[in-house]
């Protein structure tokens, strides 16, 4: 069995590597081209992007996956996998270079000494050097908003001795091991606009969902303490980019650095852009890349799926020869459907496990060897049952 795969140019050649030559049949592009199995990216758009009716999974080498139509993609049996934590380090790493620059005002300092002219470089700069006086960040109060794999190293490090800043972190949805990873300096608000109204600093590391759309719009702005310093490096979209104008020009927010770039952001006085290099280090996207890689495969190779964003794990050892895997809405009765059909053809089940999230289910069943011309007659009738998206059969691999 060979697999068609599809790579992004951006991806890591470190995971591009990890797709075995015998198995893989590789190609670059950003979409995925006709009879392909899987599609790696990173950010690339592919809201308006055809997927093809053989995709069986969409790789993010990253973590943020508001690039990519999820329900469609569930919604055409397409299941979708990224690299959680693989490039926090290099975000955390960067933000912190981003606090640094809302403290000081290092960028035009450094714009001002580069056009400097003549042999007393020295003299000038003696005498200029008071036009670049900065804050300092100890003593200071960090909010981080959202507390997951970035936001989470953010605040630990930020409390640390090395900052010694006052942290208060926001999160109703933080997952038990992620919150005791936290350092116990960390001050947990049980509202945002408590880590608005005193911080010095907000930093913003949620995903860009529904919910979190312009999170920080207007009246939230209103409520953050004169003079703060907000830090992006989520999404644009978590801001009201007008009401951040505002606030800069009202003097309500002293400075707003982000790694997401807009017109009317950038040779803004008191804005800072990035290009959106968060997770732009050799580490963060060999991580993410090797990391998305191997869940790819051990989805092709086995149906076993780890981090997914659209199915929960489902991970289960080869029992028999053969496996059949199921992804189908969330309704009753879906198992007893299947189970019927194997029923009818005698089958004896070795070993089954079914996990759902929201509206879609998926089902894996090992069963002993079934003449070729019958598993498929099988694996048809299995399609047919309503509310069942894709099925699929699978030999166990040799070792
Ligand atoms: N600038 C860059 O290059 C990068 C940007 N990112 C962005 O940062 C985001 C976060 O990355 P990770 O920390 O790795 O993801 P993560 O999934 O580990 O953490 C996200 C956290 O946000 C929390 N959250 C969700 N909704 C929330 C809400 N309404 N209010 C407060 N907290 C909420 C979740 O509970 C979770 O703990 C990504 O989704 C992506 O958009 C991530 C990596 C690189
Ligand atoms: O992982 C993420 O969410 C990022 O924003 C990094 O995106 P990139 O892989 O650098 O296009």
């Amino acid at each position: 069995m060979t697999y068609q795969i599809t790579t992004s140019t951006t991806v890591s050649q470190d995971g591009i590597a990890l797709f075995d030559q015998d198995k893989y049949h590789l190609q670059t592009g950003e979409q995925p081209h006709t009879g392909d199995d899987g599609l790696l990216i990173r950010s690339v758009n592919l809201h308006d992007t055809p997927l093809n009716p053989e995709l069986l999974t969409i790789g993010r080498a990253g973590v943020g996956v508001n690039n990519i139509p999820l329900e469609k993609a569930v919604d055409q049996g397409v299941v979708v996998f990224n690299a959680p934590g693989a490039n926090a380090n290099g975000v955390k790493e960067l933000v912190f270079a981003a606090l640094v620059i809302g403290a000081r005002p290092l960028m035009a300092g450094n714009a001002w000494v580069n056009h400097l002219k003549g042999q007393d470089i020295d003299v000038q700069v003696e005498a200029g050097k008071k036009a670049y006086v900065g804050t300092e960040l100890l003593g200071k109060q960090l909010g981080v908003i959202g507390l997951g794999h970035v936001g989470g190293r953010v605040a630990n490090g930020a409390s640390s001795l090395a900052f010694g800043m006052h942290v208060v972190g926001y999160d109703p949805y933080i997952e038990v091991d992620t919150a005791w990873n936290l350092s116990h300096h960390i001050h947990h608000a049980d509202t945002i606009e408590e880590v608005l109204r005193d911080s010095d600093y907000v930093t913003l590391h949620v995903p860009l969902t529904g919910e979190t759309k312009e999170m920080i719009n207007a009246q939230r702005i209103a409520m953050m303490k004169p003079g703060s310093v907000l830090l992006n490096f989520a999404r644009d979209d978590v801001i009201d980019e007008q009401a951040i104008l505002a606030a800069l020009d009202r003097g309500q927010l002293r400075g707003y650095v982000t790694d997401f770039a807009s017109p009317k952001l950038l040779h803004h006085p008191k804005v800072t852009v990035f290009p959106h290099i968060g997770g732009s280090t050799t580490a963060a996207e060999t991580n993410s890349a090797k990391m998305v890689v191997q869940t790819m495969k051990n989805y092709l190779e086995t149906g076993n799926i780890r981090n997914s964003v659209t199915f929960p794990d489902c991970v289960m050892q080869f029992a028999a020869p053969l496996r059949l895997t199921l992804i189908h809405k969330n309704v009753p009765n879906m198992v007893g459907r299947m189970t019927a059909i194997l029923a009818n053809y005698d089958l004896n089940i070795v070993n089954m496990m079914n996990r759902s999230q929201g509206d879609y289910a998926y089902t894996m069943i090992d069963l002993d060897h079934v003449a070729e011309k019958r598993l498929q007659r099988i694996a048809t009738k299995l399609e047919q049952i309503e509310n069942v998206i894709r099925v699929r059969v699978i030999e166990q691999p040799k070792r």
